[in-house]
């Protein structure tokens, strides 16, 4: 039985009949949307004295404008400013009017969403999780389709709603399907799935959905909800371009529809993000826990962006790389599932040495690659003979072994990464010199062939030592713009490292999978979505290191991602560029 709430039907009545986007409400000014005239932000059960994690913000977002809300550097403090906005931190005083005017006493939980892909979701445990699932013969409990986990509200038949449960008792049989408005919503659903490009995929297994298909999937799924106010907090993280451009132009339709199915828009980015033209007004979210608001051109005039230096390479490696012997060779590789091919007859040879930027749509396969190249991937036993891993066929790799060979970060790893309580921010990082999730040995830095290290042996002096390096190019000092070299660990980087990795903000996550992934200098380095969820003080911090000598010259590395200027080698450091395209490799000048 399908229900709609007469609130949301009378909502939906005084949205159109009284506010008009434009402004004008009964011929007087609309109320704003948003209201603060002057709080603070706090941690809920925290006052003044304390200290406010944001402080005297005012902020006043009127119907005809378009807000954007910019991370200056610290994601965090932009992220609890969205928090604010959505009843999980504290507004001190609390505006009087209440902080969403508009809504005129409406529940603000009915009507105001917000979908964030800056961070991991809350809801993952402590436990890994096998993100590999999904390259596999799918099992029984993954099989559940886009549309019967994101709507499910879609998966009857619009007449059969009208059949009456005759199993269910007779108080429960009312009449509650408002048809018309159902009709309705499945008009919007199919509008929704054409326009984001989600109607063909709406009945493939969830898990078998790529990044950038799930993230527009819960973007449509939020849009189906009755919402007036929509946040989205970095919505064009790991998108390709043209999806980029399809969703922003998306989202611009949506913000100027008088329809009431179209629900305001405000956008969180990054600094770095080119903002759209569209957007008419900024939220500046300064280092310093001040909020600068008003017209996007006086904003932008501020000098907000941190300096870290350059980010260029330096003159060591301006001349074009020489190669080193083979790690990689792929030749004639296919990878489809039942009539879908994905991947087809691929050939592609990784030296030591070499700095690629895999590139493709979403969609395209290179996470598919990327899984055939760590062996995770179950085609990749089928077709040993085509994939040779550091000088042998796929076969003859134990998986674990591989793991240790490859240092790897990715939306996958993060997601599935434990976040037990006990595991430190040391241990997390450790793990990376076997590759695996647990933390093993008494310095916490690894087995060797199985069994712990020998005290003091030369291996562990080196791990140790690694830990330090890394600890400290990718730490605190660094992401304020220090530049910090050698193996000599500051009470700062010491402190970090004692902390426990759950409690981390997810950027700090996110920095210390990649010292994870590079701590053991393993000859093949795969950097997927790097720099995702990093603030931007982090993300010249990895960049200056990786740049510098976080990737030797007996190291590959691979990098992911759909912005050019995020590959941290450019074109003259001799990056060599691989690209996916209709299920095709091919090398792309
Ligand atoms: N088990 C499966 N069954 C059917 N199709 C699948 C399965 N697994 C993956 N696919 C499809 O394979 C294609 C490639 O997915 P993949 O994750 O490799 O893309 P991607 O290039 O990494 O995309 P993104 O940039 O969005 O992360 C997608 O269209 C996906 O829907």
């Amino acid at each position: 039985m399908i229900s709609f709430s007469c609130r949301s039907r009378l909502a939906r009545q005084i949205s159109l009949s009284s506010v008009s986007r434009r402004g004008i409400h009964q011929g007087s000014p609309a109320p704003p949307v948003l209201h603060i005239p002057k709080s603070s932000i706090y941690a809920f059960g925290e006052t003044p004295p304390a200290e406010p994690v944001l402080r005297d913000v005012s902020w006043t977002i009127q119907p005809d404008e378009a807000w954007a809300v910019l991370g200056s550097g610290s994601g965090s403090s932009k992220r609890a400013l969205f928090e604010a906005l959505t009843g999980h931190r504290r507004l001190h005083p609390s505006p009087p009017g209440g902080l969403f005017p508009f809504l005129q006493g409406r529940d603000s939980h009915d009507v105001i969403r917000m979908v964030n892909f800056a961070h991991r979701p809350s809801s993952a445990g402590g436990e890994f999780y096998d993100y590999t699932a999904r390259y596999g013969a799918v099992r029984d409990e993954d099989k559940k389709t886009l549309r019967e986990t994101f709507f499910p509200e879609t998966a009857r038949p619009l007449h059969k709603l009208a059949i009456p449960d005759l199993l269910r008792p007779e108080e429960e049989k009312a009449p509650t399907v408002d048809f018309e408005e159902e009709r309705a919503k499945r008009e919007w659903f199919e509008e929704l799935t054409q326009r984001l490009d989600l109607a063909r995929l709406l009945d493939l297994p969830v898990i078998a959905l790529s990044n950038g298909q799930t993230r527009k999937a819960r973007i449509a799924r939020a849009l189906l909800q009755h919402v007036e106010l929509l946040m989205l907090d970095e919505p064009l993280t790991g998108l390709d371009t043209p999806t980029r451009t399809l969703l922003l132009s998306f989202l611009h339709s949506l913000h100027t529809s008088q329809s009431p199915r179209s629900p305001r828009i405000i956008l969180g980015m990054r600094t770095k993000d080119p903002l759209p033209d569209w957007v008419s007004h900024v939220a500046l979210v300064r280092d310093d826990r001040s909020i600068l608001t008003g017209k996007k051109q006086d904003v932008l005039r501020e000098p907000y962006l941190p300096s870290h230096g350059a980010s260029t390479s330096p003159l060591a490696h301006s001349q074009r790389r020489k190669h080193g012997d083979e790690l990689i060779r792929i030749s004639d590789l296919s990878v489809s599932y039942g009539p879908r091919g994905v991947l087809k007859s691929i050939n592609w040879t990784i030296h030591r040495n070499s700095r690629w930027h895999l590139m493709g749509a979403n969609g395209a396969g290179k996470t598919t690659l990327l899984a055939m190249l760590t062996g995770e991937h179950p085609q990749s036993y089928s077709q040993s003979s085509r994939l040779h891993l550091f000088s042998r066929p796929r076969s003859q790799w134990p998986t674990p072994q591989l793991s240790a060979r490859i240092g790897r970060v990715s939306p996958e790893i993060n997601n599935a990464f434990p976040r037990r309580h006990a595991m430190t921010v040391w241990d997390a990082v450790g793990t990376g010199f076997e590759g695996g999730f647990v933390p093993r040995g008494r310095r916490r830095v690894g087995f060797f062939d199985g069994v712990d290290l020998q005290e003091g042996s030369e291996l562990e002096q080196w791990r140790v030592s690694r830990m330090h390096e890394v600890l400290a190019a990718l730490g605190p000092r660094a992401w304020r713009g220090d530049v910090v070299t050698g193996t000599t660990l500051a009470d700062e980087d010491q402190a970090f490292s004692k902390r426990a990795f759950v409690d981390l903000s997810p950027g700090e996550q996110s920095i210390v999978l990649l010292m994870r992934a590079l701590v053991g200098q393993p000859p093949l380095v795969l950097l997927d979505e790097a720099w995702a969820g990093m603030d931007e003080g982090m993300v010249q911090a990895a960049r200056r290191y990786l740049s510098g000598n976080g990737v030797t010259d007996s190291q590959a590395c691979v990098v992911i991602c759909h912005w050019e200027d995020e590959v941290p080698w450019s074109r003259e450091d001799g990056v060599r560029r691989f690209l996916l395209r209709d299920g095709e490799g091919t090398e792309v000048s």
